[in-house]
């Protein structure tokens, strides 16, 4: 019965790393080599159409529909030289993942043959037969067609045989069913609102840019041990498996040796990312065996998110030609490190300035704290927001553990910004602002040493960590489309920055001079959003008390945590920046508590069947070995001495058939549960229902199962064991 088991542990033991050439070209060379960027398009397009897309793509400038025809036309003509024959629109709905349909270029040219064609309107704009996407009721409701329109800030790119358009994926009523629309709306908010206040200190300023680094997380887990997990090959993480003796204990994993397999994978990955136009920089072993992290350099926010989405598909597949498989899930196994995507994110501008970082002058600094405190106040007021935004089924097993942080957000500062913040509150507008000599005014903003950038402390525990020059939104889940975060960060703090600059200009009216104004704005706001800063130990219990005597979101249960999107001031927030509207944020929301029960409903489906037909009979037919061998010493001792010697065994006797009885009756008890919550009708209910009902159940089956595992005898056990899953590379 446990043959496959121990089979697919001895094929991966004696797997060798695959070859990966390397290719003849430099990086540098064939970076991008399958993108359609700047310098293709320089070279495939009228200079005119060239210019025009290139306005659209640097300044938002609106691209007419007249040189659709001749992007069209230059695109085909790259993508046919480079072997391609088809195309599609590449969008990310409401899944998590991507979704693309290809199509051929061939068209009939009206003599009996073919020729090859692709319009403008083609790229533009498709109806994509996209019926089956989860729409929380608007298509339903009004009607069933979905656009997918094309996105030029994102260049187009081939993957295989196929030309890869970004787009954005828009119901017929003009409400977004995917992630890009809203997020191009954020950015462009955040553009706005930031080059308004940016205009107190550098009048020149006409773009902020945000930028996002990602940083992915990842296990890689033998293809022949995943296939015998039906768990992780359904759910993406392990139901059940008794801790491994060693794990992460000694931390000789974490920046070790990359295994020789590993290495391979990500050689062969990062050529690929790289000819892909990501700029793949970082990768090293993370804290837990086998696994993993991948960085590129940061970028503007949406380019970076669909490298992030690109690069996770590139991940499973390169990982197959391996022998791996790439587990994406924030907790595939639990007791070790889950999986985060940890997203570094700035403001920039378009003279050069990165916002979140400290300046030389006080004036630089002022700016840089303007900066600082204004996100800290979107942070404050938004953060249940924040939370909802990055919080899912599989994420919530990562929170608050193994260095992943806790469900309640907060924002690190570190000692030096901190002590500069502690300074504004605590002078008088006066003490800050004094005349002096020539320069006519000093500011006694406090010099920031530029050391801080490479300098600040980390805080592993902090959702939301000021690193230096930029904030690392920790919290974020390595299997999310980042573009979620991104959404409610970039709107709430564009939100955010159009009061500050109202509430500045008021003063300004009033009379009092601009400087002043900021600097007495920005200490109230330090007052204000005091509460959001927290630098101590996230997994505390004092924490959880301290943090809901300030007053933050300390909300555990997923499906509740949702609720945030709908409150009256994320519905105000959403709506004032033109990112969403009520009804698709109430859209949204059926999505994700439809999503959120059906994630669980899957596992607890794969665990009672896991349960019934691997644990309970195995565990069986080693209490019948155990019974077998009772009856044997009875009739070789006496009566007594048998007893004696048969006592281990028949507490182990016992010890299963109490445990597989509660396993048994669990099941029993989990699919009337679901029988129960299935039958409620509102998507928020249900999702309550298995929240409350189905997940505990889902830990105490898991804790015998467990307890099983270490009893039972090793040859009969049939699924790999998280020793097996863990340290096999
Ligand atoms: N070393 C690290 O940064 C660990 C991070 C951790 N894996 C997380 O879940 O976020």
């Amino acid at each position: 019965m446990s043959k496959l088991r121990f089979r697919v542990v001895e094929t991966a033991f004696k797997k060798k790393a695959v070859e990966v050439a390397t290719p003849v070209e430099r990086p540098s060379e064939y970076f991008a080599k399958y993108v359609f960027n700047k310098e293709k398009m320089f070279k495939y397009l009228p200079s005119k159409v060239y210019n025009a897309l290139i306005d659209a793509i640097d300044n938002g400038a609106p691209l007419d529909r007249s040189i659709a025809d001749e992007v069209a036309a230059g695109m085909k003509k790259w993508a046919t030289e480079m072997g391609v024959t088809h195309y599609t629109h590449w969008f990310a709905p409401l899944t998590e993942g991507t979704a693309e349909k290809h199509d051929a270029f061939v068209e009939h040219d009206g003599k009996g043959g073919m020729m090859e064609e692709f319009t403008g309107k083609l790229l533009v704009q498709q109806e994509p037969d996209a019926s089956s996407f989860p729409n929380g009721g608007i298509r339903n409701t009004f009607e069933a067609r979905g656009y997918s329109a094309w996105d030029p800030s994102s260049p187009a790119f081939i993957v295989d045989d196929t030309l890869c358009i970004p787009t954005v994926f828009i119901a017929y009523t003009g409400e977004a069913l995917d992630y890009k629309a809203p997020l191009l709306k954020a950015l462009r908010a955040v553009d706005k609102a930031a080059v308004d206040v940016c205009h107190y200190f550098n009048p020149e300023v006409k773009k902020v840019v945000a930028y996002l680094g990602w940083e992915q997380e990842y296990f890689l887990v033998d293809e022949g041990l995943y296939a015998a997990r039906p768990d992780l090959l359904m759910t993406g993480r392990t139901l059940m498996g008794h801790d491994s003796a060693k794990n992460q204990q000694l931390e000789d994993h974490y920046f070790g040796a990359i295994p020789t397999r590993v290495a391979a994978f990500m050689k062969d990955l990062e050529i690929e990312a790289l000819k892909l136009g990501i700029p793949v920089k970082t990768r090293h072993n993370e804290v837990a065996p086998n696994q993993f992290e991948l960085a590129p350099i940061f970028e503007e926010c949406n380019l970076a998110n669909d490298h992030n989405l690109l690069i996770m598909s590139l991940m499973r597949k390169v990982s197959r030609r391996h022998g791996f498989r790439v587990l994406l899930h924030e907790k595939p196994f639990k007791g070790v490190n889950g999986s985060g995507k940890h997203n570094n994110w700035s403001l920039g501008t378009d003279t050069g300035i990165l916002l979140m970082g400290p300046g030389k002058t006080p004036e630089d600094n002022l700016r840089f704290v303007t900066f600082v405190v204004n996100t800290l106040m979107a942070v404050y007021h938004h953060n249940g927001l924040l939370k909802a935004s990055i919080s899912s089924a599989t994420n919530a097993h990562r929170l608050g553990a193994n260095e992943a942080p806790p469900a309640i957000i907060s924002s690190f500062l570190g000692k030096q910004l901190s002590q500069v913040l502690d300074h504004i509150e605590n002078s008088t507008k006066d003490d800050l602002i004094s005349l002096s000599g020539k320069q006519g005014m000093k500011l006694d903003i406090p010099q920031i040493p530029e050391l801080l950038i490479d300098n600040t402390d980390r805080n592993r525990t902090s959702p939301f960590a000021f690193t230096g020059n930029r904030f690392e939104f920790r919290a974020v889940g390595s299997e999310a489309n980042c573009a979620s975060a991104m959404i409610a960060l970039n709107s709430a703090v564009a939100n955010q920055l159009t009061k500050f600059k109202k509430d500045v200009d008021a003063l300004i009216e009033k009379g009092e001079p601009k400087i002043s104004a900021i600097l007495e704005i920005i200490r109230s706001y330090i007052k204000e959003c005091k509460a959001i800063h927290f630098d101590g130990n996230g997994y505390s219990d004092e924490w959880k008390e301290e943090a809901a005597r300030r007053g933050l979101d300390c909300e555990t249960s997923v499906p509740v945590i949702f609720d945030n999107y709908l409150k009256p001031e994320t519905i105000a927030m959403f709506e004032a920046t033109g990112v969403m509207t009520k009804k698709e944020l109430e859209a949204r929301n059926e999505v994700k508590w439809e999503t959120y029960t059906k994630k669980i409903q899957i596992e607890a489906r794969v665990l009672g069947d896991l349960a019934m037909n691997h644990i309970i009979p195995v565990a069986t037919q080693y209490q019948t070995d155990l019974i077998n061998n009772v009856y044997k010493m009875q009739s070789l001792f006496p009566a007594e001495k048998a007893a004696k010697l048969s006592a281990k065994n028949l507490e182990l006797i016992e010890e299963i058939a109490d445990r597989t009885a509660f396993i048994k009756e669990h099941v029993d008890a989990m699919v009337e549960a679901r029988k129960v919550a299935n039958k409620i009708e509102s998507e928020r209910e249900k999702a309550i229902a298995y929240h409350d009902t189905i997940t505990p159940a889902l830990e105490e089956i898991r804790y015998h199962i467990d307890k099983l595992e270490l009893i039972v005898d090793n040859q009969m056990w049939t699924l790999p064991k998280y020793r097996e899953l863990l340290f096999v590379r």
